[in-house]
């Protein structure tokens, strides 16, 4: 399908109710109002077009192609149609205009199916309003349109009349209307205050708003990578910086961009112990033989300048004297005194064992981006600019609790029926090593007052709240009702194996909000929906470049069992084979409740969506759990 459509853009508008700025050019969440609906509509066809009539550079400094109108005079969106369908690449065009950032995700799909339904020229959206009598009547969306390219000359036809309303132009077409029921997605932003109403509205989406950037989504059969997808889009970073001692940023996420104000090294200098002198004196087919004037050591300045004919003696790290680009290491010197060296033909090229200033590090350029963690060769590099301190992001605040009337704690009597509660101590583990600020607060009945309370002060406490348990579908679970009325969650049906019920979203509490994760119950699904949801959020969160998943592959050594249509991640021992390369077994029984699956494991073999049975021998992507750093 999207093969047979392009897409136009309308832009060309005079921008009357903003003021007359060009609207598709104003400032929208990080981009333009325009480039908004280029990112919705670009997915869903073969091109794009933006119809525009003034600020063309800017417009085609998107990256596709820009066209004026060719009826002149700012004569309305039939004219870009014109224009567009005139040079049109495919048989059929879609349009858009360019104040509509929240347009369907669907969009082409839907209109392309009505049009071909109904063998009509072209399909138009509709959605349902409510008139302030509150009865509903059907508005018709004429600029969200699909097109047959053969309709134009229909339309230069109408043209030609003086017309130009576009649903003045329908009587001459067969026309198909299609009815969505998001008629939010269709909202248009008109003055500059409203643009400034969305904007702050952006900066805190709804769930929904950010879910329905995907098409079909199902929060019961909710792929990973979707899952994903919506927690990147929903969670904003904390603000907060804080400058700390050097050696204390370790693990913590730097705040700015870290400009190195001197040259590392400050001078050209030696990177052996030697004789440094001009290569260009260095004889191609016979021995060079050089006086040696004076010693450079490394750490004290010398005012040696060889001249013609003569070197200076040179230390590892001593500043190259002036003239000097050349150094032979002394081990490979022909002959050697105090007082001169020989130097046989091709023992050396001109520039060896020259390092060059500020070759690891340049005056004036960043050392080190924001977002960066802080590792052991940052502090080093950091401590070579000579800097004590580094600006950081602020600690996050992880508050998480543990739910079910079967669980007990270190120190108390094991009931019948009942069992330790172990999920607090793997999710303290994760926690702390993500650098969080924790505020652990034990069990908490299933009943929906002492959740509640839990969950509020939790709320107004954190950033970020976990919770364990009470995400599926049991008679004894008070925790959806209960995080349902505190705020924005959505409750999904994962398709992963394990830690397929996961609530998500954020709660609100006394004016204090923090994002909820409600993960599942079973301590395997607890670490799982941690690791590959919940990590990736909180590093968002702490403002931390995340590079995402690190698959390696390796060769599973036993088959696997495994359904496509969910991805599995199953807990591995990887290994050197006899041979030298990557050999992975599963660490026996894959229950999500048995937890020793995961601590025998050294890595996670991840199965994918597509996936299906596995056999020995075959390749498959694990992510190893500890790495070298
Ligand atoms: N009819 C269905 N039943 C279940 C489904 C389903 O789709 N339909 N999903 C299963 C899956 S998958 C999971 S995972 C669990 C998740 O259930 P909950 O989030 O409601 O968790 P609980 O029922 O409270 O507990 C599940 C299991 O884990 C043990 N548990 C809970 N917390 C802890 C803890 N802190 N430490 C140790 N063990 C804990 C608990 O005792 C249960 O055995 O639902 C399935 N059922
Ligand atoms: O999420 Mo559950 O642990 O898959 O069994
Ligand atoms: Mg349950």
């Amino acid at each position: 399908m999207e093969n047979s459509i392009s897409a136009l853009i309308l832009a060309g508008g005079r921008g009357t109710r903003m003021g007359r700025v060009d609207k598709g050019l104003q400032p929208f969440r990080g981009g333009t109002l325009a480039s908004h609906v280029l990112q919705r509509l670009a997915p869903q066809v073969a091109s794009v077009t933006i119809n525009a009539n003034r600020n063309l550079g800017a417009y085609s400094a998107l990256g596709v192609e820009v066209l004026p109108d060719e009826l002149e005079g700012y004569e309305g969106p039939l004219a870009g149609l014109q224009t567009g369908l005139r040079h049109c690449p495919t048989d059929l065009l879609l349009t858009a205009p360019c104040d509509s950032p929240f347009l369907p995700a669907d969009l082409a799909q839907r209109l392309y199916e009505a049009l071909n339904a109904q063998g009509a020229d072209l399909a138009v959206a509709s959605t349902l309003e409510t008139d302030e009598d509150g009865k509903s009547r059907t508005q018709v969306h004429p600029v969200f349109c699909l097109v047959r390219k053969s309709a134009l000359p229909a339309l230069d036809d109408y043209l030609k009349t003086g017309s130009r309303k576009m649903d003045g132009w329908y009587k001459a077409i067969k026309v198909a209307e299609v009815l969505f029921s998001d008629a939010a997605a269709f909202r248009n932003i008109n003055t500059l205050a409203e643009l400034q109403t969305e904007e702050e509205a952006g900066a805190n989406p709804s769930l929904k708003e950010v879910a329905s950037c995907l098409s079909g989504y199902d929060p019961d059969a909710l792929p990973v990578r979707n899952a994903q997808r919506i927690i990147r889009d929903f969670i904003q970073p904390v603000r907060g910086i804080e400058k700390v001692a050097l050696r204390s940023a370790l693990d913590r996420v730097l705040a700015a961009d870290i400009v190195s104000p001197i040259n590392v090294p400050a001078h050209d200098n030696s990177a052996m112990d030697g004789f440094a002198f001009a290569g260009s004196q260095l004889k191609a087919d016979a021995n060079t033989t050089l006086q040696v004037i004076g010693t450079a050591y490394a750490g004290r300045p010398s005012a040696l300048k060889p001249g013609p004919g003569e070197c200076v003696r040179i230390m590892t790290g001593g500043v190259m004297p002036d003239g000097c680009d050349t150094v032979l290491p002394q081990e490979l010197a022909a002959d050697m005194s105090d007082v001169a060296v020989t130097i046989a033909p091709n023992s050396v090229r001109t520039g060896d064992n020259r390092r060059f200033k500020g070759e690891d590090l340049a005056a004036g350029r960043p050392a080190l981006r924001k977002g960066k963690v802080i590792r052991p060769a940052d502090l080093g590099l950091v401590a070579s600019l000579g800097l004590a301190e580094l600006p950081v992001q602020r600690r996050l605040r992880v508050a998480f609790f543990s739910t079910g009337d079967e669980l007990r704690s270190i120190g108390e009597a094991l009931a019948e029926s009942c069992v330790y509660d172990s999920n607090r101590y793997t999710l303290f583990g994760m926690l702390q090593r993500l650098g969080c600020d924790i505020v652990d607060m034990g069990i908490v009945k299933d009943d929906a007052a002492s959740l509640e309370e839990a969950l509020r002060t939790a709320c107004e406490c954190a950033d970020a709240v976990i919770t364990s348990g009470g995400v599926s579908v049991g008679a004894a679970d008070y925790t959806k009702q209960v995080m349902a009325t505190l705020g924005d969650v959505h409750f999904w049906k994962i398709g992963m194996r394990p830690g397929r019920p996961m609530a998500f979203g954020r709660i609100r509490s006394s004016g204090h909000s923090a994002y909820l994760f409600g993960l599942p119950g079973n301590p395997v699904a607890v670490m799982v929906t941690f690791y590959f949801f919940a990590r990736h959020a909180l590093l968002r969160m702490m403002g931390a470049d995340s590079p995402g998943d690190q698959l390696l592959q390796a060769r599973c050594a036993k088959a696997i069992r495994k359904k496509p249509g969910r991805t599995e991640y199953q807990r591995g021992i990887l290994s050197t084979a006899l041979d030298g390369t990557r050999e992975v077994r599963i660490t026996g029984s894959q229950g999500s409740g048995i937890l020793r699956s995961m601590s025998e494991a050294n890595c996670m073999v991840v199965l994918h969506d597509e996936q299906g049975n596995v056999a020995e021998g075959d390749l498959v992507d694990v992510i190893v759990f500890e790495g070298l750093v």
